[in-house]
């Protein structure tokens, strides 16, 4: 049997990741998650795990390094890099929303966004027709407006609770997010028999779960 190379986000994602994969029966080993090795080869399973970061996940999976990816739907609308997104695995739920301070003037020109999603950000305000500058950051986004460096943000929403706890206000959800099973189009027509395997695995799990 052809082994096949899966991109983990290294993150909040990773440990739902895991158990998706074990419940779909994929025996993965206890020291899985311990480990800080950055390849974690399951002779077992046929199967072989880098441990990426969650934005570089679909530039493995591009350049074929890696057959499979799992990758937040934030990160493929910001990297649209040439891979197929096979299945929503509907775990990491989340949505990117643009915020700012409560009563913050909302008729600025082109006011300045602070976000880690540029193309995304900029997409969106295109579409609404406006003109914005944005500004790339890397985190603590939420800091931006807080200190003067943009009017608003776009940035991914959980719980709410970090906007809350800065005293900004969600003013429009751009995107619902869930992480989804990618692959490399060579992979995909190669090692089809596995891979649609794997889905339908998954997918089982999945349908269980909704
Ligand atoms: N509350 C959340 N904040 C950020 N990302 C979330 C959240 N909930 C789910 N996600 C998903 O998790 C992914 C980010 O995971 P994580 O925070 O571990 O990575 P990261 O932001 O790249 O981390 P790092 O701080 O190491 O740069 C996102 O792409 C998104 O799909
Ligand atoms: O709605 P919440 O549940 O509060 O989650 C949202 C927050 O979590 C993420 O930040 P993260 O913890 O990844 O830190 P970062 O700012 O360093 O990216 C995201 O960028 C928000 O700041």
């Amino acid at each position: 049997m052809r082994d096949l190379t899966i991109a983990m986000p290294k993150g909040r994602i990773f440990e739902e990741a895991v158990e998706l994969l074990r419940r779909s029966g994929y025996q993965l080993p206890p020291e899985f998650e311990a480990s800080r090795k950055l390849i974690i080869e399951v002779p077992e399973e046929n199967l072989r795990f880098i441990l990426a970061k969650p934005m570089d996940v679909p530039t493995y999976v591009e350049h074929g390094v890696a057959d499979l990816g799992i990758a937040g739907k934030d990160v493929m609308l910001e990297e649209e890099r040439d891979v197929y997104e096979l299945l929503d695995l509907k775990i990491s739920a989340c949505y990117l929303a643009v915020a700012g301070l409560p009563g913050a003037r909302l008729n600025e020109v082109a006011p300045k966004i602070a976000t880690k999603y540029p193309n995304v950000a900029s997409t969106y305000f295109r579409e609404q027709g406006e003109q914005v500058e944005i500004i790339k950051l890397n985190g603590s986004i939420e800091l931006a407006p807080l200190i003067g460096l943009a009017d608003r943000i776009v940035d991914i929403v959980s719980t709410g609770r970090t906007l809350k706890e800065n005293g900004l206000v969600e003013t429009e959800r751009i995107v619902e997010i869930t992480s989804r099973l990618i692959v490399n189009p060579v992979s995909y027509r190669m090692k089809d028999e596995r891979i649609e395997e794997m889905v339908n695995r998954l997918t089982d799990v999945i349908e269980q779960n909704d």
